[in-house]
């Protein structure tokens, strides 16, 4: 029997990055799985290890981890916006580069617990304190804002445990892994700049029967970014092209809540309707936040916070999409120039400075449907969306 062998082989065969980013990137993915279960982790790169575990996902067991390799008690990483409604003090000292973006709470005993970690990670959890626990704030340890930005890369809350490590064989004994702060805080450039075809097949639309669909993985073996091809896009000199951000409830549950579907539907129409475009259906749910924050987000705006708003009071920024994702894939599908079907011009800006020629704009505002009027009205008025 003889094995058909793909006409294409670039849709299949992987080219080596270099083995340090591989390395790197396998380090920080798995780092960030290990938060994800609730074990502490060591992030290296200061003058001495930090051992840290996610507020969010820390169980009895892993706070006993985390007690055996650490020097001193723990303190608790918050994002300034976290910590403002945790602990609404003066900072003991100003705070300067990478450790401005967070904020340490010593943690009184009592705090020390993993529904008490939760409830000062999480405002949609929120419980009352015991009287005279309120945390205090502390000098802000070397690699914080690097424990912060790996615990987002596990889509968990910006929040965690941290303290100095233990030097020496006992640390060796705990099995933690490590991983080291520089890695972390270059790992969304080296992912997205990793990422390489892997599948490739028709998949006729009821609007758009001539479509393809390419699919890339990045080298850390996360989740992949897709690419619906309408017609040949590559054969044209600008094609029509959107860089769709995945939302699960918009696109395929039909929410209400945001205008996701209607666009996604609206792209791939319009790309039939001009004979090609192309689609990067792109992984980064909630603006890049995951769905369990966009849902914890939804539950704060609910109680009258606005889109920005709720994102930043879980810790989060507006927006923490990174669009060189979308120039990596465009790139190896050979279409160097754009027209860009969106709002936002922040996404114009983020393209184009990743080296995509993007030749002009296309409108792509979609009627308000009485649920999302107010959301709608709130990426005009703060992220500056054009509204035709
Ligand atoms: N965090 C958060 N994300 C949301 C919310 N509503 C929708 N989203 C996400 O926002 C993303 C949609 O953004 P896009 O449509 O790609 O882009 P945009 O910035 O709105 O700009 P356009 O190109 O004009 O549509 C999806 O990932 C949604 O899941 C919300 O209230 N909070
Ligand atoms: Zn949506």
């Amino acid at each position: 029997m003889t094995i058909p062998v793909p006409s294409d082989t670039s849709a299949v065969a992987s080219p080596a990055i270099p083995d340090a980013a591989a390395l790197a990137l396998r380090a920080v993915h798995r780092a960030a799985s290990e938060l994800r279960r609730g074990t502490p982790v060591l992030l290296r790169g200061g003058e001495q290890p930090l051992v840290v575990a996610a507020a969010e996902a820390v169980g009895a067991r892993g706070l006993a981890e985390l007690a055996a390799a650490a020097r001193t008690p723990p303190v608790l990483l918050l994002a300034p916006a976290r910590a403002a409604a945790v602990a609404p003090t003066p900072a003991l000292r100003p705070v300067q580069g990478a450790e401005a973006s967070a904020v340490a709470l010593r943690l009184p005993p009592g705090l020390l617990d993993p529904a008490a970690l939760r409830s000062l990670a999480d405002p949609t959890a929120e419980r009352l304190l015991p009287e005279g626990t309120r945390p205090e704030r502390v000098p802000v340890p070397a690699g914080a804002a690097a424990a912060l930005a790996l615990a987002k890369l596990g889509r968990l809350l910006p929040a965690l445990v941290a303290a100095p490590a233990r030097e020496g064989p006992g640390l060796l004994r705990q099995d933690l892994l490590s991983v080291e702060a520089a890695q972390v805080l270059a790992y969304p450039a080296t992912a997205a700049t990793s990422l390489r075809k892997v599948a490739e097949a028709a998949v006729p639309l009821e609007a758009a029967p001539d479509a393809r669909i390419v699919a890339f993985r990045a080298a850390d073996g996360g989740i992949e970014h897709l690419a619906i091809l309408v017609g040949r896009p590559e054969a044209q000199e600008a094609p029509l092209a959107r860089m769709h951000s995945e939302c699960f409830t918009g696109d395929l549950l039909g929410s209400l809540r945001c205008d996701c579907g209607p666009q996604l539907q609206g792209a791939i129409g319009r790309m039939a309707a001009e004979g090609a475009g192309v689609l990067l259906y792109l992984a980064q749910e909630g603006r890049g936040i995951g769905l369990v924050n966009k849902l914890r987000a939804y539950a704060l705006q609910d109680a009258g916070l606005d889109t920005l708003d709720a994102n930043r009071a879980l810790g989060w920024g507006a927006d923490e999409r990174n669009f060189l994702v979308a120039a990596t894939m465009l790139r190896q599908l050979g279409i160097g120039r754009v027209r860009l079907l969106t709002n936002n011009p922040e996404k114009l800006a983020a393209l184009a400075a990743c080296g995509i020629a993007v030749e002009g704009r296309v409108a792509h505002a979609f009627a308000p449907n009485g649920v999302n009027d107010g959301y709608l009205e709130t990426k005009a008025r703060r992220f500056g969306h054009l509204l035709a």
